[in-house]
């Protein structure tokens, strides 16, 4: 989405080193510069402190009718009343406007010093920094349902003591030396979208606790056109990344739905997924080289070569490694020329099974469009609640109407669902697999229900993310969660989530709830599944524990039903519970083994991956204690 770059990031002395590669000739040192990002050092005066997105873009209520601003999406400026009745009809509530937005604290949770550590910072490198209350706040924590609240109820006891915006690879170097020498907790910082608890300061440390942010670290280094390849410093914005490739005729083409907020180094620390993985591939695909700086040394491949056998690959040591090793400084991408044609499409599809025998179809004849995305018919329905005044469920059913007619019959809008397409690459090309896609659909009582239907499912992606404070701030709580699963256990797994959050609302006495779910990625081998739940917690003493009691029942069942503990979001902290049964006794010792190595200080102790020791852990209220079982399930091979 298109925003105000901001200038002030433009500041840095152009003397900074920049790194060099392969063939001289192919590269063009004018490139390397820092790019003027939309998200300024700031980050609080463009972005807002106590939840999603943009100052200027939400929902909120006008006339008891749903609206959102934001000039910067398609939505902005609409009133939305059949979103309004949807939320009137699931939760059995009234919007009201009046109920207070949180408020900035009145003071901020003390700092813990060290001197040494702050002496040194200062005079021996040139490295910016702040103590700041607003800006140790405002990079505390990420985006889950834990952190909005805790944010909104003033709820951290421990934020950051100190900020720094280094600005390239060697002034990393010097912070982390500094850190190591002086005992400093060093936290990598990127867009700030974990979903994790991966950035959420750990409760316990008692050193300082230093966020080293890297929005200052974001040049295009060099680009190299004979082997479509990139490199860029870790800090850069996915929206900016994008946007500097595309003036230049390419793209790297990974695109997840935070892209306009979260970094390239945020990407690789976490294994993210794209929604155009199809065409341009996983995160671990499109890197080819990449630098990190850890305590005892920078990690990286020697070469940029497209493959090598050299042992164990490094890279995906660093992939996923959830800032818990060290700091991600600049990485190789491929780049791709960007695509002459980009299409949209959808389908509908009779119910949810025979949607998901369609993506098995498509996966197995690996003919997948750039993005093929399956909704439940719940969320099918919530999307066409999402529409304007008199615009897509209507354009939709008429489409539907005026072209199949006759094949409506017999379909069940309580059971219908839907498939969102993006089609992308040349025009030829696009026309073939349309086609394909099309025709496999039918084999499955899909029906194509048109290119508008489509887009707004794709551009309503990064409205729907500005949703969840809108809830919170009306008395709902409502979080996304996600898995992989083989193919043969995705209806399965995809039933048995919702039969068990049913279960445990009920368990609860949770009346107004929803859950749905959608696939959204397709493998050879298996599919990403998204579950989206939320509930009413207007009279719920503690709505978050209650929440994560049951999304904990719900990753046990995913577990259980052969479902992995994260396709893309990562562990943090939120799943960290299962790390060591999912990797295994021998893994996880591995892990801390390699931990050891490159951080024996332990200074990146953001307490991801495997659990921190709990201190002075509170004792677990009855709601949490309900479904914490202690013996993480597993499936057979
Ligand atoms: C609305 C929404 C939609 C999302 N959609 C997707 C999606 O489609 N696909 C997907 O994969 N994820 C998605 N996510 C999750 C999140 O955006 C990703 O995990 C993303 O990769 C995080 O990047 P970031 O720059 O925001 O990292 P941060 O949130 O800042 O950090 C995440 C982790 O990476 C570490 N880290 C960050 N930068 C560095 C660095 N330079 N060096 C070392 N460690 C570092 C941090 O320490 C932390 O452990 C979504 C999140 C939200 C809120």
């Amino acid at each position: 989405m298109a925003a105000k770059r901001n200038s002030a990031a433009t500041d840095a002395p152009e003397t900074l080193p920049v790194p060099t590669e392969g063939t001289a000739l192919a590269l063009d040192p004018r490139l390397s510069k820092r790019v003027e990002s939309v998200i300024p050092k700031k980050r609080h005066e463009a972005l807002k402190w106590f939840g999603w997105g943009y100052n200027d873009s939400q929902f909120y209520g006008q006339d008891g009718i749903i609206c959102f601003r934001g000039e910067k999406y398609p939505l902005g400026g609409c009133e939305l009343p059949s979103f309004t009745k949807w939320v009137e009809d699931k939760f059995e509530m009234k919007v009201d406007q009046t109920k207070p937005f949180p408020q900035l604290p009145k003071s901020y949770p003390r700092p813990v010093d060290n001197a040494p550590f702050l002496r040194e910072l200062k005079g021996s490198t040139k490295v910016d920094f702040s103590l700041e209350g607003i800006d140790r706040l405002v990079r505390c924590h990420g985006q889950t349902l834990n952190d909005i609240y805790s944010l909104w109820h003033h709820k951290f006891r421990r934020i950051p003591d100190v900020v720094v915006w280094p600005r390239c690879h060697d002034e990393v170097v010097q912070l982390v030396r500094l850190a190591h020498k002086h005992n400093v907790m060093l936290l990598p910082y990127g867009g700030g979208t974990s979903v994790s608890g991966a950035i959420t300061c750990p409760q316990n440390e008692r050193r300082m606790i230093c966020v080293l942010d890297t929005s200052q670290m974001n040049r295009l280094l060099w680009l190299n056109k004979d082997n479509l390849t990139v490199c860029f410093e870790s800090g850069i914005v996915g929206q900016d990344l994008e946007r500097v490739l595309r003036e230049k005729g390419l793209t790297v083409g990974h695109e997840p739905d935070s892209y306009e907020f979260s970094t390239l180094g945020g990407w690789v620390a976490t294994r993210a997924s794209g929604m155009k993985k199809n065409v341009y591939g996983n995160i671990e695909d499109l890197v080819v080289r990449v630098r990190m700086v850890t305590p005892s040394g920078t990690l990286e491949r020697e070469c940029s070569a497209p493959r090598v056998s050299c042992g164990p690959d490094f890279n995906h040591m660093i992939l996923g490694s959830e800032g818990t090793l060290g700091v991600i400084t600049e990485v190789v991408l491929k780049v791709r020329p960007l695509p002459s044609v980009r299409r949209y499409g959808s389908l509908a599809f009779p119910n949810f099974e025979q949607g998901v025998l369609f993506m098995r179809e498509v996966a197995r004849r690996r003919c997948q469009p750039a993005s093929v995305r399956l909704m439940d018919n719940e969320q099918f329905m919530f999307g066409q609640a999402l529409k304007p005044e008199k615009s897509w469920w209507s354009s939709f059913v008429d489409g539907l109407k005026q072209r199949y007619v006759t094949a409506w019959k017999g379909i069940d809008l309580n059971e219908i669902c839907a498939a969102t397409l993006l089609f992308e690459g040349v025009e030829k090309e696009v026309q073939r697999q349309e086609a394909l896609i099309y025709e496999i659909a039918a084999k499955f009582k899909g029906f194509p229900a048109g290119g508008q239907n489509g887009e707004r499912g794709y551009v309503l992606t990064f409205v729907i993310a500005y949703i969840r404070d809108f809830a919170l701030w009306q008395g709902i709580v409502a979080e996304s969660f996600e898995t992989s699963v083989p193919w043969d256990r995705c209806s399965l797994l995809c039933r048995s989530v919702k039969q068990k959050v049913v279960s445990e609302c009920q368990k609860r006495s949770i009346t107004f709830y929803t859950i749905s779910c959608r696939v959204t990625q397709t493998y050879d081998a298996g599919a990403c599944i998204y579950f989206y739940f939320g509930f009413r917690c207007l009279d719920v003493a503690n709505p978050v524990e209650l929440f994560e009691a049951i999304e904990h029942s719900a990753r046990d069942e995913i577990l259980s039903c052969g479902g992995s503990l994260s396709h893309h979001h990562g562990v943090g902290k939120v799943r960290s519970h299962w790390y060591r049964s999912a990797v295994t006794d021998t893994g996880s010792a591995l892990y801390s083994a390699t931990k050891k190595h490159l951080d024996p200080k332990n200074i990146f102790a953001l307490g991801n991956l495997l659990p921190e020791e709990k201190e002075d852990a509170q004792p677990k209220t009855e709601g949490a204690l309900l479904s914490a079982s202690t013996t993480p399930p597993k499936a057979k091979l």
